[in-house]
């Protein structure tokens, strides 16, 4: 009784001086347990000890919250000696941080392997996913580590069920919300990570979330202490008399319309019969009520969710009803934020602030709990912040109070106790860049980040202060008179930004104020959104750092219920919301909503939000005004506002920047592949053209094919051999190409290719020299198959010495040209051209030692070496062996052996594609011929059908068996130049 007497003498005027002190000593409670008290400190912290802790020194519950066990373990006198600075009163508690690691969910995920790993109970890895391609981070953009470390208070790997789940995060909190403790509970996450289904459940059985099992758990431990209602509820910690009205239950909209929309959205699942069996023993003396409201934040505004849905038919056309696309207009109005008296809570600091005109419900079981809530997350839906495969788009708040009072103080509403629970699923935290919104959905996804970043921002302002705060005391006794004074450090302190945000404001009181926090952390290590994630994490590091005072929440201290039954009755006022109220906003906020009903049906609905009423926010505001801190205040904050604007700007400038440097670096990337490639292409067709070009050029001289050719070749060297050879490579991979391009192409290119004309330059006067030399005649016997050849041939001799001597003239520039051709980037060229000078020697070497020189002078440049070495020989060797090859290969598919004395004839084939040689015997008649020359080996031919020239060519067995002869006749004559380069001497 000594305490309840001291209770009540909190609530008497004498004491108003005593809560000053009070109020100063739980600024200074973390010194006390820091450093040695000064002479004051004991007595002032004594009484804060009785005056706040009434109820708590008379409960008989056995069940005893960690934190009042903790109080009781460590008294004031005792804590007095702790001096790590860092470390907290006990009366202080940092919020609890727990991790959910949400399970995989099916095939649909995007990624397979976590990149969340538990090392412990309360850590966890957190690994980049890299990419198996490119063995680089798979989603990283920013600049965040690939591999961190975080800590919380416990982590909860993915098959943690909902009942440990609740246990072990919310039970604590249900406990002391049923000892007159207020609490806070609020998930973060990024969108799909599980906070949903952390608060409400899921639709299986067993899978009730924490809010269900919280309403089950309450009201199994009140069973048979539920009080009769008489006094309700009011701001945060007023109590005033309760009317009929507040055990009318929310019902779900009588507007048939309407009701057929809510009737379909409302689905029952086997979640809904789940019942939570844990009972917490609670001090029988007392009689408790439950009060139960639901409210959304929602683009910065707050609604009451538990507000009756009405379609507003009056100021709109008629819209047809029932159809496959009816049409509502829902109004709704947001309600606005009042200061919390500081009658109501005289202990109390700073007040927090309450919802003005949100409606509460008295609940007498788990079940109507559960059915009001169950309409205020249809309503949620209806106003399209649930939306049904989207994030949530506002934050949802249940708030669960409690009132209590002793029984045998029943109709002394002095003596009751309201104490709080409010369990939060804030929206996804996903970030703008990542959702691609635009327009409101823009406008909602800022709203959002905003609430959010705001309580990051107050979290790191409280913890700054904290520590200013800690590290000041730390140093107490270091001023002048031995005392510190902790004013000085308090007016350094920053303001923490809780008006920055509707949802900071509403939860301003559990940080500033008295109570609990638990942050639930969840994670879907299978989202691709790593960053986020990250974020996320930080932020729970961020929260663990943040110390909260941990005490009950005061007991109704005001004498007359007059002013809250005042309030009370002007916050009925507001209600019903209606466009009628007087105090509507000029530009409500309208927006179309699209709800899909089943298959079939979808229902369109009009939504019009007005703002709050804002002229008769200061009628409530009992706190006393400075006007000019209030102007300072004001610019403080509008400046906030604004830095705060800019950041969004800036941040939302920075990701469509790199989205668009990310885009344009691909569109760049992609044109120099393009263009890279078409010139690998060109290169490619010129490289071709130049082998054609040569080709024919080689035909041109009638240096292939031609059984009467073959017969020049009285001096063959191994020149001609790799000339062959080059060719025979040429036509291998020239046979592959289209057979229609290629006639046209070759004939284009014989014109075209300077180096063609050059050839003809060349090749007029070599031949006219071979005329003018002995074996003119062995020339003139040359009987070539092809049209150029023949033409060739029909040179008048007058001609012929014209072009001998322009070559000649020719021969100096020639050198010059062959020079640059050296630095081209087809340096094949030049071997070319040496292969085609050694495809010349042998004429030139039965013809005059001038004209063989001549010629060779004029060639030899351009190879930049007067004879092949015996390593570019060798370098060529391998193609004489695949012509072997290919020969073999043909005359095994052909079933014709090859025989070396044999011409053969490859026949021009019909189409590259089918890549067959045909390999016939030469004519008896030529080969008649070929015996009948005496002079020179007959050199059986090999006629292949070229693909470009269509000429014959000669394979590498003539050549060998020609070169063989010469050799020998070689050896004989001791003189034979062209013997001497082709054994390299
Ligand atoms: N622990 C879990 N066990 C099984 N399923 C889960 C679990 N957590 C989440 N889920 C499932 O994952 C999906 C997404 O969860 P939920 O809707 O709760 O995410 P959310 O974070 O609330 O998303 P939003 O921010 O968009 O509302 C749901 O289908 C839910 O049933």
């Amino acid at each position: 009784m000594a305490t309840r007497a001291s209770a009540r003498n909190n609530k008497t005027p004498s004491i108003i001086p005593a809560t000053q002190t009070t109020r100063s000593t739980r600024t200074k409670a973390p010194a006390s347990s820091k450093t040695p008290p000064p002479t004051a400190a004991p007595a002032t912290t004594k009484r804060t000890t009785a005056t706040r802790k009434p109820l708590s020194s008379r409960s008989n519950s056995t069940v005893v919250s960690d934190g009042a066990s903790k109080a009781k373990a460590k008294p004031a006198s005792t804590r007095k000696n702790a001096k790590t600075p860092t470390i907290p009163d006990s009366d202080r508690e940092p919020i609890m941080a727990y991790l959910r690691i949400r399970p995989h969910l099916g095939e649909d995920e995007p990624i397979s392997v976590p990149y969340l790993t538990p090392l412990s109970d309360t850590s966890v890895r957190m690994t980049e996913p890299q990419d198996n391609a490119t063995n680089k981070a798979r989603f990283r953009t920013s600049t965040i580590s690939g591999s961190s470390l975080y800590t919380f208070s416990h982590v909860f790997p993915p098959e943690t069920t909902q009942f440990d789940f609740f246990s072990k995060t919310t039970l604590p909190l249900v406990r002391d919300v049923l000892q007159g403790q207020n609490g806070l509970l609020f998930t973060y996450g990024v969108t799909n990570s599980g906070k949903t289904y952390t608060v409400q459940g899921g639709n299986t059985r067993g899978s009730a979330g924490i809010l269900p099992r919280t309403l089950d758990v309450i009201f199994n431990s009140i069973e048979g202490l539920q009080g009769d209602g008489k006094y309700r509820p009011v701001r945060l910690y007023g109590i005033e008399p309760a009317d009929d009205s507040d055990t009318d239950l929310p019902q779900m909209s009588t507007e048939p319309g309407l009701a057929e929309v809510l009737g379909q959205l409302d689905s029952s699942s086997e979640s809904d019969s789940d019942m939570d069996p844990t009972t917490i023993k609670v001090d029988r003396n007392y009689e408790y009520t439950v009060w139960l409201s639901y409210v959304e934040v929602y683009n910065e505004k707050i609604y009451d969710l538990l507000d009756s849905v009405k379609d507003e038919p009056s100021g709109r056309q008629p819209t047809p009803r029932a159809t496959a696309d009816p049409k509502f207009l829902l109004m709704r109005k947001a309600l606005p934020l009042r200061p919390s008296p500081a009658a109501d809570n005289c202990d109390a600091e700073v007040n927090g602030k309450y919802i003005s005109g949100l409606r509460q419900f008295r609940i007498t079981s788990a079940a109507q709990a559960k059915s009001i809530v169950k309409l205020g997350q249809l309503h949620r839906r209806v106003f399209g912040t649930l939306a049904n495969h989207q994030s949530s788009r506002s934050h949802g708040m249940v708030i669960i109070k409690i009132v209590r009072g002793h029984r045998g103080e029943k109709d002394d509403p002095t003596s009751l106790q309201v104490s709080r629970l409010t369990l939060v699923d804030l929206a996804g935290s996903e970030r703008t860049k990542h959702t691609h919104t635009t327009g409101d959905r823009l406008k909602e996804a800022g709203n959002i980040n905003k609430s959010l970043m705001v309580l990051g921002q107050c979290m790191e302002v409280m913890r700054s202060n904290q520590k200013k705060l800690a590290l000041s005391l730390a140093h107490e006794g270091s001023g002048k008179d031995g005392r510190m004074d902790t004013r000085d450090v308090r007016t350094t302190l920053a303001v923490i930004p809780f008006r920055h945000s509707k949802l900071t404001e509403c939860l301003m009181d559990y940080f500033i104020g008295e109570g609990r926090a638990v942050m639930i952390v969840n994670v879907n290590p299978y989202d691709t959104g790593y960053d986020e994630n990250s974020h996320v994490m930080k932020f729970s590091a961020l929260a663990r750092e943040v110390y909260i005072t941990h005490a009950p929440a005061p007991v109704h201290k005001v004498p007359s219920i007059g002013p809250g039954k005042l309030q009370g009755q002007k916050l009925k006022d507001l209600n019903p919301i209606t466009m009628n109220d007087p105090a509507v906003n000029p530009n409500p906020f309208r927006r179309k909503v699209t709800i899909t009903m089943g298959k079939k049906s979808e229902a369109v609905l009009e939504v019009v939000e007005e703002d709050e009423p804002q002229e008769d926010l200061e009628d409530f505001d009992d706190e006393p005004s400075n006007p000019l801190i209030d102007a300072l205040f004001d610019e403080v904050e509008d400046l906030r506002m604004k830095l705060f604007e800019a950041e969004m700007r800036c941040a939302i400038i920075e990701a469509e920047t790199r989205e668009e440097v990310m885009r344009e670096m691909e569109d760049r990337m992609r044109l120099m592949e393009d263009k890279y490639s078409r010139r690998l292409m060109s290169e490619l067709e010129q490289n071709e053209l130049k082998t054609d070009a040569k080709i024919d050029m080689l035909h041109k001289a009638g240096l292939f094919g031609s059984p009467m050719k073959q017969q020049q070749y009285t001096a063959p060297t191994f020149s001609d051999e790799e000339e062959d050879d080059e060719a025979a490579d040429v036509e291998m991979s020239l046979i592959n190409q289209d057979d229609d391009d290629e006639a046209g192409d070759d004939e284009e290119m014989s014109l075209s290719s300077p180096l063609a004309e050059k050839f003809t330059k060349k090749s007029k006067p070599a031949r006219a020299t071979a005329k003018n030399t002995p074996s003119k005649q062995a020339t003139k016997d040359l009987s070539l198959e092809d049209d150029d050849d023949t033409e060739m041939e029909d040179l008048t001799e007058e001609e012929e010495e014209d072009a001998d001597n322009e070559l000649l003239d020719l021969e100096a520039e020639e050198e010059e040209e062959d020079e640059e051709e050296e630095d081209d980037e087809y340096v094949d060229d030049d071997d070319d051209d040496d292969d085609y000078e050694e495809e010349r020697m042998p004429t030139k070497t039965s013809s005059s030692k001038s004209t063989r020189s001549s010629i060779g002078k004029s060639k030899a440049p351009a190879s930049g070496k007067q004879e092949p070495t015996q390593d570019s020989k060798k370098s060529k060797q391998p193609r004489v062996s695949r012509i072997e090859r290919d020969l073999k290969e043909l005359s095994i598919k052909d079933k014709a052996p090859i025989d070396p004395d044999d011409s053969i004839t490859v026949l021009p084939k019909k189409s590259k594609k089918t890549k067959k040689i045909v390999i016939d015997s030469d004519s008896e008649e030529e080969r008649q011929k070929d015996e009948d020359d005496d002079e020179v080996p007959t050199i059986p031919v090999v006629k292949k059908k070229r693909q470009l020239g269509k000429k014959p060519i000669m394979t590498m067995d003539h050549i060998e068996r020609v070169t063989w002869e010469v050799e020998k006749k070689a050896a004989n004559t001791q003189g034979s130049r062209a013997v001497r380069r082709l054994t390299g001497n």
